[in-house]
């Protein structure tokens, strides 16, 4: 029984528009044309849209579950960040790109909000959602980030609010727009500014320095799933200049299992950590040696 919504609770392919994205056969003509679409985007550009990706019903329930809990989202003590979204480096001149420092103001509804019996928790752990995310990259197989905080959340923005250019802790991630700002609040990014292998630190400057000319703006609609490698491109969210909220819902996944976000990353955006971030931060799990 669905204790939030008050109306039949919804499985997770009545959640996605599955007359026309039915992800859980692999073989379905329909399918197979997404997972090209999807592949030939991540190729150009580190990034896909699939339009219209949640039902109608769906993109209702995981809308009310987000503004229910919106009143709950955390909101950092500390607003300017580096791409990094760590400390910085002392040892480093002013200018370097691990120490330039913008401004972040957006939220976070963390993950320990959503309970079992929510939508979203549903779609996350649906295991054909990834099974599915996993043959459009390629991978024999791919994991749940087992941060217990920010797995999956949503990023608040109210009016006025932003996210400063950074890069993420986990390789792989779908985000849903629940709800659109009225204006600004655009997600702009740089495909693949950094490898596994390269900081590339003179392109990450460029961008700090006001370069545009490889920065993106995406197109994403209510109900659109977005397909992002979050580790390598470099991305913001610009000003929400409207008057409400824009909620985007961000499920999370990694190249290798195990991998758990810093313990002063985590503190820092979404305000909580458990031991499983102390645990962690001895036997630190990543695929590469990047700053994170
Ligand atoms: O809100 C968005 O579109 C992206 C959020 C994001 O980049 C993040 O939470 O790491
Ligand atoms: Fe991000």
């Amino acid at each position: 029984m669905n204790t939030n919504a008050g109306d039949t609770e919804l499985s997770p392919a009545e959640l996605i528009n599955y007359t026309q994205y039915p992800i859980d056969q692999p073989q379905d003509q329909a399918t197979q044309a997404i997972i090209r679409q999807i592949q030939v985007g991540l190729a150009e550009d580190g990034c896909a849209v699939v339009r219209d990706f949640l039902s109608p019903e769906g993109l209702r329930a995981l809308l009310k579950e987000a503004e229910e809990r919106s009143p709950q989202a955390y909101y950092s003590q500390k607003k300017d960040c580096n791409v990094y979204l760590n400390e910085g480096d002392a040892s480093l001149p002013s200018d370097h790109p691990c120490n330039r420092f913008l401004p972040r103001t957006n939220g976070f509804i963390t993950t320990d909000l959503f309970g079992e019996e929510t939508a979203a928790h549903r779609l996350y752990f649906w295991e054909p959602l990834k099974d599915f995310l996993a043959t459009c990259l390629g991978k024999e197989a791919l994991y749940l980030y087992e941060d217990p905080v920010s797995s999956m959340i949503v990023n608040v923005g109210r009016p006025g609010q932003q996210f400063n250019w950074h890069f993420d802790t986990n390789e792989f991630t779908i985000t849903l727009l629940l709800k659109a700002a009225q204006s600004g609040g655009y997600f702009e990014y740089v495909p693949d500014l950094r490898s596994p292998e390269d900081e590339c630190y003179a392109e990450v400057q460029k961008v700090l320095d006001g370069d545009r000319s490889r920065i993106k703006r995406l197109d994403l609609r209510e109900g659109d799933l977005q397909f992002f490698l979050g580790r390598f491109s470099l991305h913001q969210v610009t000003a929400n200049t409207g008057d409400t909220d824009r909620l985007l819902l961000i499920m999370s996944f990694t190249e290798k299992p195990g991998v758990v976000g810093s313990v002063a990353r985590v503190k820092d955006l979404y305000g909580k950590v458990t031991p499983a971030h102390y645990a962690s931060e001895q036997q630190k799990v990543r695929a590469d040696k990047l700053l994170d």
